[in-house]
C-alpha cells in the first residue's frame, strides 16, 4: 500500500483566526510499519486524521492506494481502521462483546463466524473476562485495548493508530505493540511518543510545526528528534 501526501495543507478556523495545522506536507508512506513522531502540537494527529479522511486538506491531496481521502472516503473507510487517542470516544455499543461484533455487521458473515471471530479477538486482547461489561465502565487502558480489538477483528488493510499504547501498563503495551507490529494489517501508521516502539517500526517521519522535517530509518529519525529537543 502507499499513502501519498501531495502538497497537503490543513487549516482550522478559530476565534483567533486561521491556524495552520499542516503546512505543505509532501511524502509517500509505504513501509509496512511507519511511526509519526514529534513534539506536542506538531501536527502528528492531524496527519493521521487526514489519512483517515476525518480531517480534510484545505490545499493538496492525500491518496491511500489511489483512493482520495476526500472523494473516496467511503471506500477508504472499508479498508482502514482508526484507533483514536481518546478510546472512550470510539465505543458505540453497550457491552464490550457487542462493540467488537459491531465491526463485523453487514459483512455477510454467519452468526457462527461472527461469534468465532469475536471470541478469538477478545481472547487475543485479554478481554474475554470483560466481554459482558459495559463499555462505559472500563478503565482507560481497557478501553484502549477494546478500541484496538474492535478494529483488528475487521482485518483492515490499513491501521491508523494515534498513541495506541499511551494508556497501557507495560504488559499490555507489549501485547498491543506485538499485535500492531506483527502482520495484523498490510500497513500500520502509528502516532506515538514511545521511542522504543518507534525503533521497532520500519520507517519513521518527524513532524515539526506542521511540516514534515525528516523521514527515514527509525534510529536516524529518533536521533534527530532527540537532538532537536536537547539542543
Ligand atoms: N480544530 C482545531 N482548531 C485549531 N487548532 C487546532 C485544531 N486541532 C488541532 N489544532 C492545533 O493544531 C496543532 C497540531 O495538533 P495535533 O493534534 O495534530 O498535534 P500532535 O502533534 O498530535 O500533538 P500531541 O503530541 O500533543 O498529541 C496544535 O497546535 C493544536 O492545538
Amino acid at each position: 500500500m502507499s499513502i501519498v501526501f501531495d502538497a497537503v495543507t490543513v487549516t482550522a478556523e478559530g476565534p483567533e483566526g486561521t491556524s495552520v495545522l499542516l503546512d505543505g506536507v509532501n511524502c509517500t508512506l509505504q513501509a509496512p510499519r511507519t511511526a509519526i513522531i514529534g513534539e506536542n502540537g506538531s501536527g502528528k494527529s492531524t496527519m493521521a486524521r487526514a489519512i483517515s479522511g476525518l480531517v480534510q486538506p484545505s490545499a493538496g491531496h492525500i491518496t491511500v492506494d489511489g483512493l482520495d481521502t476526500v472523494t473516496d472516503v467511503r471506500a477508504l473507510r472499508r479498508r482502514a481502521g482508526f484507533i483514536f487517542a481518546n478510546p472512550g470516544a470510539q465505543t458505540i455499543m453497550p457491552t464490550v462483546r457487542e462493540d467488537v461484533a459491531l465491526t463485523l455487521r453487514g459483512r455477510g458473515l454467519s452468526r457462527r463466524e461472527v461469534s468465532e471471530r469475536v471470541e478469538a479477538a477478545l481472547a487475543a486482547h485479554h478481554l474475554t473476562e470483560l466481554a459482558e461489561r459495559s463499555c462505559q465502565s472500563l478503565s482507560s487502558g481497557q478501553a484502549q485495548r477494546l478500541a484496538l480489538c474492535a478494529v483488528l477483528v475487521g482485518e483492515p488493510s490499513l491501521i491508523l493508530a494515534d498513541e495506541p499504547t499511551s494508556l497501557l501498563d507495560l504488559r499490555h503495551s507489549e501485547l498491543i505493540a506485538a499485535r500492531l507490529l506483527a502482520p495484523a494489517a498490510e500497513q500500520v501508521v502509528l502516532v506515538t511518543h514511545d521511542l522504543d516502539l518507534v525503533r521497532r517500526c520500519d520507517e519513521a517521519v518527524m513532524v515539526s510545526g506542521g511540516r514534515l522535517v525528516r523521514q527515514g530509518p527509525p534510529d536516524e529519525v529518533v536521533t534527530a528528534y532527540v537532538d532537536s529537543v536537547r539542543g
